[in-house]
């Protein structure tokens, strides 16, 4: 699959084990490269989905200059956007705690923006996932955050954790999306090139 890539050297410029994981399950070659630390502000007048997708372009255009010709570049960045507020990485246990008290009992949706950078043109993309969180007790809170300190995950939450198993009750759209990599899209994008 995929034989029209054959013409790049893919590199999947991120630091997420998880997206490592999704690319990998693609099933094409393609190598890990570090992302260079990145300034993830944006401009105030972005809002959902058009903020990770302008991220992505960020991460990408950090990386640019270390790039050769017949490189294709993936970058990737992923929001939880809840009552039109961006939900990132929470900075230490606390934070995580209040994020994650108010995501209970809503839904929210969750925006992973994708760029595909060569030497001759970037293209760009966002997918959204709505999910929708059961009640939550504070006992079961600190409890994840305390075992699993997601202190790496936009929202402070991993739907593929135990608050995934035991706190979302539905979602609409596609989890990958929520873990960090719409792979289903991107793989529909990598076929038309
Ligand atoms: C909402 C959610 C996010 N996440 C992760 C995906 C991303 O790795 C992270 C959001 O942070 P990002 O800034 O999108 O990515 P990153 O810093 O981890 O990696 P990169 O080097 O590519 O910039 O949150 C989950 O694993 N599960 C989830 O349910």
């Amino acid at each position: 699959m995929l034989d029209n890539l054959k013409k790049y050297d893919i590199i999947l410029a991120s630091n997420s084990p998880r997206r490592k994981e999704l690319m990998s399950g693609l099933g094409v070659d393609y190598v890990v490269r570090t992302l260079p630390d990145v300034n993830e502000s944006y401009p105030d007048t972005l809002v959902g989905g058009e903020i990770p997708e302008y991220i992505s372009r960020e991460k990408a255009d950090a990386y640019r200059s270390l790039m050769r010709p017949r490189e294709l570049l993936i970058t990737a960045d992923t929001i939880v956007w809840l009552n039109g507020k961006v939900l990132g990485k929470p900075s230490g246990r606390e934070e995580a705690i209040k994020m994650l008290r108010a995501l209970s009992g809503k839904s929210h949706q969750v925006f992973t923006g994708v760029c595909l950078t060569t030497t001759d043109w970037q293209k760009s993309f966002t997918v959204a996932s709505d999910v929708q969180f059961d009640d939550l007790s504070d006992e079961e809170i600190e409890y994840y955050v305390d075992r699993y300190r997601p202190m790496d995950k936009a929202g402070a939450y991993g739907v593929q954790e135990w608050i995934g198993y035991i706190g979302v009750k539905s979602i609409s759209g596609s989890f990958f999306n929520i873990m960090g990599l719409p792979i289903q899209k991107l793989y529909v994008e990598l076929k038309k090139l």
